[in-house]
């Protein structure tokens, strides 16, 4: 994860596609060694899609549920009343279910879905503090003030060299 500051002070944390690979292969280790295997896994729409892919291939689960929140308006940091726009169907009260997101932030998302399938154990790559309680597992904790950026919102682009800047 790169730490980059703009001259605004909002901190970005920019998570290439290895390095996401690299941490859900390290989550599906961390739980395979804790709670051995899981009857099927719960993704959180769309931010868990990915994760919970690599966590059924590596943990050979291949009954994935999903439930579809929606928490966050569709620019970065407007937060709304989360929203349960599609339920998972064969999940029951939790009990077997891996629940997988990408990361807690505020822990809303994360309280929201642990209430409906309180049984479940909870698990995302990455954590803020304020979202960190409502985890059973992550890899790796972010500030809160970081805006983590996952490689499905991001594009590498071309930057100028230094020396044409200063030209400017
Ligand atoms: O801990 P919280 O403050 O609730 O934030 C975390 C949630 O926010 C993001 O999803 P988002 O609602 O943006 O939807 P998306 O996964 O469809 O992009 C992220 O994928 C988590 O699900
Ligand atoms: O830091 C974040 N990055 C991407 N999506 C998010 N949703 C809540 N917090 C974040
Ligand atoms: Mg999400």
């Amino acid at each position: 994860m790169t730490n980059t500051q703009t001259p605004q002070s909002v901190q970005y944390a920019t998570v290439t596609w290895d390095q996401l690979h690299r941490d859900a292969r390290h989550l599906a280790t961390e739980l395979m060694r804790k709670y051995g295997s899981f009857q099927g896994i719960v993704a959180i729409t769309r931010g868990g899609l990915i994760p919970a892919a690599i966590l059924g291939r590596e943990m050979g689960c291949r009954l994935i549920e999903s439930i579809s929140v929606i928490s966050y308006a569709e620019e970065e940091g407007s937060q709304r009343e989360p929203q349960v726009v599609k339920a998972p169907v064969a999940a029951g009260d939790g009990e077997g279910f891996l629940i997988v997101d990408d990361l807690v932030d505020s822990g809303v998302t994360a309280k929201l879905v642990r209430e409906l399938l309180p049984k479940a154990v909870f698990a995302c790559l990455y954590a803020k503090p304020d979202g960190k309680p409502h985890t059973d597992q992550f890899v790796m904790e972010v500030p809160q003030d970081t805006w983590v950026l996952f490689p499905w919102d991001t594009a590498p682009l071309f930057v100028p060299p230094l020396v044409k800047k200063e030209k400017e």
